[in-house]
């Protein structure tokens, strides 16, 4: 009997030893480059084991796979065979003129159940559900738009400055990312949510504690993720959920409830949760000339072109789909979900960078302060028109870009320009951001932090679809102006009173996690003096 046991077990393990060896040679079957896999864990095995940043290893991947000249190779997400793209013509046709072969992305396929209000989010949506929710939400970007919302962001960076200065008297650092994660949640709270967040004021805040464990993507969460890769169609059956439910019913009451305040009190105010019940309503149209949706600027002009044609079959209202309050409350939650983590990333990594080069945060302080002293208010415009600025957030996005990869799925089959090779439909395709921004053939001297890359002669000779720190083509980052401006109003606040510098709890050089997919180092401290005349004329 146990003979018989051993021997079953036996062949059950051998068999899946075959199983998973097989699916390890679906590239070299289909004669395409691509990096060697560990078995069951493809080769994400580094991030998993901890050894290595997700941005590392796909870097180390790149580099691998551009050697072979093909432009593209095959890289394993656990057992499923995936495109990483590494020639930014193939990324341009992916992402822009091919789009109706590419046109989603690879969120997992869940039940409807399952995850309410990730499923619905503009992330998840599919084909005409996708381009009738994202022409909605367009216009909620527009310069009229983010002109309105202004204050809120404005008001969210005074408090900061405040918090820094109380902080600042009675500690000698400050771990800056903690402050600006709890600007990131004020903001986003206040703008997508409709909420009065107090996350700067009070760590204990309910709004605040929620979105820290909904961000959270270590530990279980983590493994879910890995799961969605490793066995998605398992973890379709079990209903597992992305979202914690409690977390998920917490959002939606807020939004709900606050809808409901303001249709009973008629209550408007300008952030995007008003433009979404008036979405709601019909009343929402699209402005003359308005700005909107404009490409990324790693892009060409062609990508201009084939937004306007992916879009112009859709309809804000064709009067066959309506806007549900779950659909609302949906992306609010999309938005807070992928406006917090990057705006504070990215807030975070700017500061680590002026605090390391003082010659840049000087200059920073001078244009700033040059801007303000000509009589002009912090206000929006004198905002846009910081050129250096500008160029620091762009050299920072690029050193660190805070989404290291994006992706798409191929929705119909697709022949390769100058080959044989025909990836299928359903099948995965990634370009590894990171990797593109840290390329000594891209960007000489990847590693040194220079604005001047930025300036107006030197970014026309930035390569299309080299720089994409929100992407490119239709499916590009949707809040990309948004973002940029709460970062350019929270930096004009802190620069104007402070200065930033290392200190011993600096970590020199700066690591990138390995404990999680996202774009963060386990901490980012600096010391940091109230602005006084006697630095500064020094
Ligand atoms: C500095 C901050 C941010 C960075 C670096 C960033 C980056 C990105 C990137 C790389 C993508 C994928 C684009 C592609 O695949 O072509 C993306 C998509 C997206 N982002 Fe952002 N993002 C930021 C902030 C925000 C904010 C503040 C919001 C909302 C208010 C937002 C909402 C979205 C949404 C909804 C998508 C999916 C768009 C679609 O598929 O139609 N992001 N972002």
């Amino acid at each position: 009997m146990w003979a018989l046991t051993i021997a079953l077990i036996s062949t059950c393990i051998w068999l899946l030893y075959r199983w998973i060896n097989s699916k390890n040679e679906y590239w070299r079957k289909k004669g395409i480059p691509f990096v060697r896999p560990v078995p069951l864990f493809g080769t994400m095995y580094p991030v998993i084991s901890g050894k290595q940043s997700f941005a590392d290893l796909l870097q180390i991947q790149y580099t691998e796979l551009k050697a072979s000249g093909r432009g593209y190779g095959g890289i394993f997400e656990f057992l499923t065979p995936t495109i990483m793209i590494t020639d930014p013509e193939l990324i341009r046709l992916v992402t822009v003129k091919d789009f109706e072969h590419f046109a989603e992305r690879r969120t997992p396929d869940m039940k409807d159940d399952t995850d309410p209000l990730f499923h619905r989010s503009l992330t998840s949506l599919k084909s005409d559900d996708w381009k009738h929710m994202r022409t909605i939400l367009s216009p909620a970007f527009t310069t009229s738009k983010l002109r309105g919302m202004f204050p809120l962001m404005s008001k969210c960076s005074s408090e900061l400055i405040k918090a820094l200065e109380q902080e600042s008297e009675i500690c000698e650092s400050l771990e800056m990312s903690k402050h600006f994660n709890r600007l990131a949640n004020d903001v986003i709270g206040s703008v997508a949510f409709g909420h009065e967040s107090q996350a700067i004021k009070n760590d204990k805040d309910e709004f605040f504690l929620m979105g820290q464990r909904l961000r959270n993507f270590s530990g279980l969460r983590y493994l879910i993720v890995a799961g969605y890769m490793l066995a998605p169609k398992l973890m379709k059956l079990l209903g597992i959920s992305f979202t914690p439910k409690d977390i998920s019913v917490y959002f939606r009451r807020l939004i709900i409830g606050t809808m409901e305040q303001r249709d009973k009190l008629s209550i408007s105010r300008p952030d995007m949760l008003q433009l979404l019940m008036a979405a709601q309503k019909g009343g929402i149209t699209r402005e003359k000339n308005a700005e909107i949706d404009s490409g990324t600027m790693g892009e060409d002009s062609i990508a201009e072109t084939e937004r306007i044609k992916v879009f112009s079959s859709a309809r804000l209202n064709d009067g066959k789909r309506n806007i549900t309050d779950e659909d609302i409350a949906a992306q609010a939650f999309i938005f807070f979900l992928a406006g917090y983590d990057t705006v504070s990333a990215v807030l975070s990594f700017t500061s680590h960078l002026l605090a390391c080069n003082p010659e840049v945060q000087r200059k920073l302080f001078e244009e700033i302060s040059s801007e303000l002293d000509n009589g002009n208010a912090t206000d929006y415009d004198t905002i846009r028109n910081m050129k250096y600025l500008d160029m620091v957030i762009s050299e920072s996005l690029r050193l660190y870009p805070p989404a290291v990869f994006s992706d798409r799925k191929c929705t119909k089959n697709y022949k390769f320009p100058n080959s044989d090779f025909v990836m299928e439909a359903g099948q995965g395709i990634v370009y590894p951001i990171f990797a593109l921004h840290r390329d000594p053939e891209l960007f000489e001297n990847p590693e040194i932090f220079d604005p001047e890359r930025f300036n107006d002669e030197n970014k026309k000779k930035i390569r299309p679809y080299t720089y994409l720190p929100f992407g490119s083509g239709p499916h590009n980052c949707i809040g990309m102006r948004f973002a940029l401006l709460e970062v350019k109003v929270c930096l004009v606040h802190l620069i104007k009173k402070f200065e930033l510098e290392v200190c011993t709890k600096t970590e020199l050089p700066l690591k990138i996690s390995t404990k999680t997919f996202q774009m963060t180092t386990d901490n980012v401290y600096f010391c940091t003096w109230i602005y006084g005349q006697i630095f500064r004329n020094a």
